[in-house]
């Protein structure tokens, strides 16, 4: 797996909203077919890594490849056809309330291809079966549990095959039952079908069992970029700390204006 060639890179990354440097001076790599977790206190900036993962937030400094494509890309064309290849499942998980399971996860495949109504439902029933819901295709969001949902939004993620698979805060608002099977889904998902994943996450513990790979984002930069083994017996203050959930150290917790 280390060996694997690398999906993403990061080298010498600053990112920033206007004049604010929300993370400096990151390097690191994605391995293809890694699970990759990215860690970090609330505000730390994993969100932005992620957008910019997406080209939605061009670097101010530093050089980002996704896919082999040198980021920012020449046109939005490019873009578009960039952002195919990832599948992003977001905090929200963004299901259109009058439409059905099975046309939730439909969409992506309406509006990108032209693939003929019996090939479409095929997949979009194989999408659903991938993620345990093959019989939920005729419920509407709102007969859905909240561990459901997620799956349904992870079906459309996953319905125009990405190779890479984008997660952020995938189990916020679930119960440990449903974060156990959403965790079992990114890594049999990332395996099964051959993607590369990256999991943005606070739920530390449970993520560091299924992950290949840990980028830990603190005080405006990436501070540990290794494996779970690695962070889990790490002695370095800052790491404990996040790591332990101890309030007071050398993270720190205060807004201020023009810096981190
Ligand atoms: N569009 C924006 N404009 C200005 N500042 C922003 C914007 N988006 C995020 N920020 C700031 O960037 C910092 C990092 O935010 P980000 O959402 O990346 O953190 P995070 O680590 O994902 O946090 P959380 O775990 O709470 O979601 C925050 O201080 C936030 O206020």
């Amino acid at each position: 797996m280390t060996n694997a060639p690398a999906a993403i890179a990061f080298d010498r990354v600053d990112l920033r909203r206007g004049s604010r440097l929300i993370v400096g001076g990151a390097s690191f790599e994605v391995r293809q077919g890694a699970v990759t977790a990215v860690l970090g206190p609330s505000g730390a900036g994993k969100s932005t890594l992620l957008y910019a993962i997406t080209g939605e937030l061009d670097p101010s400094a530093g050089r980002i490849e996704v896919l082999g494509k040198p980021l920012p890309l020449a046109s939005q064309r490019e873009l578009f056809a960039l952002r195919r290849r990832m599948g992003v499942l977001l905090q929200g998980n963004g299901l259109l309330t009058d439409l059905s399971v099975f046309e939730n996860v439909a969409l992506p495949l309406r509006m990108h291809t032209d693939l003929p109504e019996e090939v479409l439902a095929e997949l979009v029933v194989m999408k659903l079966s991938a993620v345990g819901l093959g019989e939920a295709g005729h419920l509407m969001p709102q007969q859905l549990s909240g561990g459901m949902a997620r799956r349904v939004a992870l079906a459309r993620a996953l319905v125009l095959d990405p190779p890479v698979m984008l997660y952020d805060e995938p189990l916020t608002g679930l119960d440990p039952i449903a974060c156990g099977v959403i965790l079992e889904l990114v890594r049999n998902l990332n395996d099964n079908l051959g993607m590369t994943s990256v999991v943005i996450t606070h739920h530390v513990r449970e993520t560091l069992d299924i992950a290949d790979h840990v980028i830990v984002v603190a005080n405006a930069k990436v501070v540990f970029d290794g494996s779970p083994e690695d962070l889990t017996d790490t002695s370095d203050p800052l790491l404990r700390q996040f790591l332990d959930g101890q309030p007071d150290g050398p993270i720190g917790f205060d807004y201020r204006k023009g810096q981190r």
